[in-house]
Parts: C-alpha cells; sequence; structure tokens
C-alpha cells in the first residue's frame, strides 16, 4: 500500500473515532469507565501482565462499541421500515457487546479484589 493511502485511510479510521465519541453517549461512558479503571490500576500498581490485560480489555471493549454503532447505522440505512432481521442484527451486535462487558467486569474483579484485600 502506498504511504499516502495509508494515511488517508488512517484519517478516516481517526474521523470515525471522532464520529462515534460525537454522536454516541454509550461510547463516552466507555471511554470514562476505562479512565477510571486506568486511574484504579495506577493507583493500586499492576503487574506488566495485568496491564496487558486490562489494556486488552479496554481495547476491546470500545472497539466492540464501535462495531456495535457502525452496524446500527448500517440497519438504519438498509432498513428504515421495521423488520424482524433488523432487529436481530441489532439485538445480536448489543449482545455481543453486553458479553464482552460482562466477561471485562468480571476480569476487572478478578485482577482488582485480591490487590484491595
Ligand atoms: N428497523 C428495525 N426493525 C425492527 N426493529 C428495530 C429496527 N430498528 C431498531 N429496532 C429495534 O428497536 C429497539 C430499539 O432500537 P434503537 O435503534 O432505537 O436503539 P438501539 O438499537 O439500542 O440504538 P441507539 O444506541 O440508537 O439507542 C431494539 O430492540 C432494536 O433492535
Amino acid at each position: 500500500m502506498k504511504a499516502s493511502r495509508f494515511f488517508k485511510s488512517f484519517k478516516f479510521a481517526v474521523q470515525g473515532i471522532g464520529f462515534a465519541l460525537k454522536r454516541e453517549q454509550n461510547m463516552r461512558l466507555h471511554i470514562l469507565a476505562a479512565l477510571i479503571v486506568l486511574a484504579a490500576g495506577v493507583w493500586t500498581g499492576l503487574s506488566k501482565s495485568e496491564w496487558l490485560i486490562i489494556l486488552l480489555v479496554i481495547g476491546g471493549m470500545l472497539a466492540l462499541e464501535m462495531m456495535n454503532s457502525a452496524i446500527e447505522r448500517v440497519v438504519d440505512l438498509a432498513s428504515p421500515a421495521i423488520h424482524p432481521l433488523a432487529k436481530e442484527a441489532k439485538d445480536i451486535a448489543a449482545g455481543a457487546v453486553l458479553v464482552f462487558a460482562a466477561a471485562s467486569a468480571i476480569i476487572g474483579l478478578l485482577i482488582f479484589i485480591p490487590k484491595w484485600l
């Protein structure tokens, strides 16, 4: 890939992050939660491997939330009218976010709770 094309794609990807931050309240809540977890990590003192897990979980959560927002937009574009498949697509995408959020919460508790006891 030519360098100029790579930088163009990078610019669009950054724009995408901007759209998500501007238009999605859930995304802003996830960012707030991520900042709280990062602050708790600094305050608690985590090992390198614990930081790797926390960063992976935070990055995965934000990326999945953005994929959910993208799916919502594609569904709204493809099916502005009510359709059972549109509902399934949106609800499955929202379910994926919920699954990852639940796993993230459990991982966070497993890492932090023993250090606080
Ligand atoms: N075109 C559609 N056909 C059928 N059901 C739909 C359609 N669009 C949304 N729904 C369903 O209606 C409910 C609310 O959807 P809505 O898009 O308002 O919120 P959302 O998907 O949670 O997104 P947002 O983040 O914008 O609130 C969900 O269960 C969704 O699956």
